[in-house]
């Protein structure tokens, strides 16, 4: 699954704020102007529109990142920023809130603009700013995404437009629609999801170029690789920076243990002995292919376990649906490949099963989508457990290297010994 894909999936799922303990990392374009941070949506002082748009939206307080950054976004003279965060965090309610205030509505014409990477994103954000412009009705959306047709030389009255890089191109340049001198905030949302096409990564700078100096500009991403920091850089002059802290993912309230099985079949059966046991909380099954994930669920539901499964055939909403079931519980057994859970958080796992040890393209141990995998339970100070299927010497070799990268004993399991897998299960 593409990055995009990844993120739109992410919001499609999430419904509410990423729990978050982190520090917030600050570095500020000028040193000796006052470090400001509000604790509540009051002491922004918004237009009360849309203060009743944001407790509308149920929020009471403002998340890690919205208590840095929306001081500066709302600041006068403006004030440019990137920020980084994990996805969850509150970075589009913050852009949508700074884009909202900034607004005349008076003036019929366009005067902030965000572009993202893709069209379905682009209309995420722009239900963002539906829902927190609820009682600001004067203030007006156009999306400028590929399908909505305009008509070549007819102003653009709306006064924020959300859309994806190339059609903000055309409507700038070949239909000419709106007026880049005349915009005053642009925001560049999932920048790192952004320049994973070369050419979205060029018709941004091409769109920043032609927006006037005293335009403020924001960017955001989930991300902080070397390429995303560099485009970052381009697009926003003289930076304020905001970066969350990621929490550290340990393996230390996790219990690890390996079960050891001759091919396939053996380890489904093996599954079929701890399923009982599983059920006591809810599980997730990771597999290396979606061809194994669709085999092992159609198995298992031939011998009557209940499993749900996530598979990358299906679209996203069909995907976002099955992370919903679970997710409320309504499905105890999870399925999945890699790719499909990346990012998915759910707080009451609390078993994973490798049915399929994590390797690399090379066919190498992957550390990192281990111990994301398993990481995911244990969340929060519960404890967690984690079981891996070994079915060849390679695996086990697979297996020895991921111990030893950890440095945690990972405990052989008998699963005819039931007696055992319910004690370690409770
Ligand atoms: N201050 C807040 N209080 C409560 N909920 C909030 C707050 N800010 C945002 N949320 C909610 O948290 C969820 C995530 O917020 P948001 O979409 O702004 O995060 P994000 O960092 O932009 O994520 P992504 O990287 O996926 O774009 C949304 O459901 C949003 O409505």
């Amino acid at each position: 699954m593409d990055r995009a894909a990844q993120s739109l999936l992410n919001k499609l799922i999430r419904s509410n704020l990423v729990n978050n303990t982190n520090q917030v990392e600050v570095l500020q374009r000028d040193p000796n102007s006052p470090l400001y941070s509000v604790k509540t949506f009051e002491e922004l002082r918004l237009k009360p529109q849309l203060l009743q748009g944001v407790y509308g939206m149920g929020f009471n307080r403002p998340s890690k990142i919205q208590e840095n950054a929306l001081p500066m976004m709302l600041a006068e003279p403006p004030q440019n920023l990137i920020a980084q965060s994990q996805s969850g965090t509150g970075k589009t309610a913050a852009f949508v809130l700074a884009m909202l205030s900034h607004v005349n509505p008076t003036n019929k014409w366009t005067q902030c603009l965000c572009i993202s990477p893709t069209y379905e994103l682009a209309l995420q954000t722009g239900k963002v700013v539906e829902q927190m412009g609820r009682f600001y009705p004067e203030v007006k959306l156009a999306y400028a995404v590929r399908g909505n047709k305009m008509e070549r030389g007819s102003k653009i009255q709306e006064q924020i437009v959300i859309g994806t890089p190339g059609t903000v191109l055309d409507w700038f340049l070949k239909l000419k629609l709106m007026d880049p001198k005349k915009i005053r905030v642009f925001v560049l949302d999932e920048a790192d999801v952004m320049i994973a096409t070369q050419g979205h990564q060029d018709q941004s700078i091409r769109i920043q170029r032609m927006l006037p100096k005293d335009c403020q500009m924001l960017l955001f991403s989930a991300t902080f690789e070397d390429s995303v920091w560099k485009f970052a850089e381009r697009i926003v002059p003289d930076p304020n920076v905001i970066k969350l802290k990621r929490e550290e993912e340990t393996l230390d309230t996790i219990k690890q243990y390996y079960v050891l099985c001759n091919n396939k079949e053996d380890k489904f059966s093996a599954l079929c002995n701890i399923y009982g046991a599983i059920t006591i909380a809810q599980a997730m099954i990771f597999c290396h292919t979606r061809k194994i994930a669709s085999w092992l669920a159609g198995q298992m539901s031939k011998e009557g376990h209940q499993v749900a499964l996530l598979s990358g055939e299906m679209v996203i909403e069909q995907r976002a649906a099955v992370i919903e079931r679970f997710r409320e519980g309504k499905e105890k057994v999870l399925i999945t490949t890699n790719v499909c859970a990346r990012g998915i958080d759910v707080e009451q796992v609390s078993v994973v099963i490798n049915f399929d040890l994590p390797l690399d393209k090379d066919g190498n141990p992957d550390n990192e989508t281990y111990l994301h995998r398993i990481g995911r339970t244990g969340r929060f100070g519960k404890r967690g457990l984690a079981i891996n299927m070994v079915d060849s010497d390679h695996s086990m070799d697979v297996l020895k290297a991921i111990e030893k990268h950890f440095n945690k004993k990972i405990l052989k399991l008998d699963t005819d010994d039931l007696d055992e897998i319910e004690k370690i299960a409770n």
